[in-house]
């Protein structure tokens, strides 16, 4: 049994911990209220406890400048600015530069960047053909998590995580490619010419091209699909410790270059209870459409717990209260659908399974409400993006978080390589049984 008494308090008081082993004195430093504290993890460690805690629900394993999270308020900034004013002001150019280097770039800080991942989208010809190695109907989002990983060697130089100029260098690689790459993954699937960059674009607008055009035909971007989808990216750049990018700072902290931790990273956002969530809601949403659209029959059998059945887009590890980016998202919604393609059914089955769900005391009791994969899907389709993309389509958002998570991860001083403990629950000491007694 232990016990921490003013672990809550901020301002660095000392507190006590009770452990059978004896009373630790230690120092609050968290300064968010009713957290125990960095200090009393390390003490916990020092004092050779174990804390078992599956998930990571309570284990903070890293300390972090990048984004901030209060999960009962709904509240998301990025470096100290709200997702809100983000999300009307910026661009996800400007977002990525600020979540990487910490500070929004002035107007040359801002061109020399673009300039720089420009000059970078092209793919080595020999990367491209990797590309027909794979089955024509291959889901994308391993096919990118390959060519991601694939990237380290074509560009050797970026195997050493602390050589500064070519993690600087393997970060504009990362930026430029990674649209390539992920139209490359389309078009691939639908059985479609690549096409090559063209430069005079923004990153955006250059990777619509790149998925919805054909060589040498004129591509005419939409703007209202340029700024929804940048819009929705700068929604997904960055959101501190989640699964993805957890495994980008684990698989980094054994100093695996910036390419491999990456593909690892886009490997964790595939599952649908992360980044694959967006597409497990479309489908969720069209199989209660062709049941008939009773959005009731499919919430009690959420609630009954039947096997597989969950509100996909809905719950969050943080979020007890509505997500920020779903508000967003669902305040557009409509705007941006009635631009496309005015109205659509499934959003009116959407918005009718949270008006449900919210009014129900399952999910009230246990604090459910959309997330952010919750309404993108529909956003995504009526951009015209098949279900499969989704995923690649956050991967593309998250892509600046991830980055500076690593970077960051890097170079602290306090990043030791991630390694959890466990408690053996497995068979005490036995003798070698020989085959002819078993
Ligand atoms: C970008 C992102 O990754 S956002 C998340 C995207 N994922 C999804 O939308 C998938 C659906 N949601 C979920 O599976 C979960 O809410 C997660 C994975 C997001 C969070 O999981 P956890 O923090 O571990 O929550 P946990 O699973 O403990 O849920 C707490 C309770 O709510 C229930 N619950 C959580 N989410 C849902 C859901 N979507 N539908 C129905 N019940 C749910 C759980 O069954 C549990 O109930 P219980 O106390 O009766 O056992
Ligand atoms: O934070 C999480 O656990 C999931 C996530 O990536 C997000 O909500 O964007």
């Amino acid at each position: 049994m232990s016990d921490a008494t003013n672990a809550g308090q901020s301002g660095g008081e000392t507190a006590t911990l009770r452990l059978p082993s004896g009373e630790h004195e230690f120092k609050v430093v968290n300064p968010v209220e009713g957290a125990p504290g960095i200090e009393l993890g390390k003490l916990l460690a020092q004092t050779g406890y174990i804390t078992y805690d599956p998930g990571f629900v309570n284990t903070g394993a890293a300390s972090s400048a990048i984004t901030y999270i209060d999960g009962d308020a709904g509240i998301l900034r990025y470096r100290g600015y709200p997702i809100e004013q983000l999300a009307e002001k910026s661009t996800f150019i400007e977002v990525s530069y600020l979540l990487i280097y910490g500070e929004l770039p002035t107007e040359a800080q801002l061109a020399d960047f673009s300039e720089r991942i420009q000059r970078h989208t092209l793919l080595h010809e020999d990367l491209k053909a990797f590309f027909s190695g794979f089955p024509r109907d291959a889901h994308p989002m391993p096919v990118l998590s390959s060519a991601v990983s694939a990237l380290s060697t074509f560009y050797q130089d970026s195997l050493n995580p602390f050589d500064e100029p070519n993690v600087e260098l393997s970060t504009i690689r990362l930026l430029a490619k990674v649209p390539t790459l992920a139209a490359y993954a389309y078009k691939k699937s639908v059985g479609q010419p690549l096409l090559y960059p063209d430069n005079s674009l923004g990153l955006v607008e250059n990777f619509l091209r790149m998925t919805f055009g054909f060589p040498a035909e004129p591509y005419e971007v939409d703007p209202d699909i340029a700024k929804a989808l940048d819009l929705l990216f700068i929604l997904h750049a960055d959101h501190e410790q989640n699964c993805s990018t957890s495994t980008v700072r684990l698989v980094g902290s054994s100093e695996a270059n910036l390419f491999a931790s990456i593909s690892a990273g886009i490997n964790a956002l595939f599952g649908p209870l992360h980044g694959g969530a967006n597409a497990a809601v479309l489908e969720m949403l069209e199989g209660i459409r062709d049941d008939g659209g009773d959005v009731a029959t499919f919430v009690n059998r959420v609630k009954n717990k039947e096997k597989g059945v969950k509100l996909m887009g809905f719950g969050h590890r943080v979020y007890k209260n509505y997500d920020p980016r779903a508000k967003i998202i669902k305040n557009t919604a409509d705007e941006i659908l009635g631009k496309l393609k005015g109205g659509d059914q499934l959003l009116d089955i959407a918005k009718k399974l949270e008006e449900t769900a919210l009014s129900d005391d399952y999910f009230v009791e246990r604090k459910l409400y959309p997330n952010v994969d919750f309404y993108t899907g529909l956003i995504y389709r009526a951009l015209g993006f098949p279900t499969k993309f989704f995923t690649v389509l956050f991967a593309l958002g998250r892509l600046p978080g991830w980055i500076a998570h690593w970077r960051e991860m890097i170079n602290d001083p306090q990043t030791k390589i991630g390694r959890p403990r466990q408690i053996y629950t497995g068979h005490a000491s036995r003798d070698y049984t020989p085959m002819s007694e078993r």
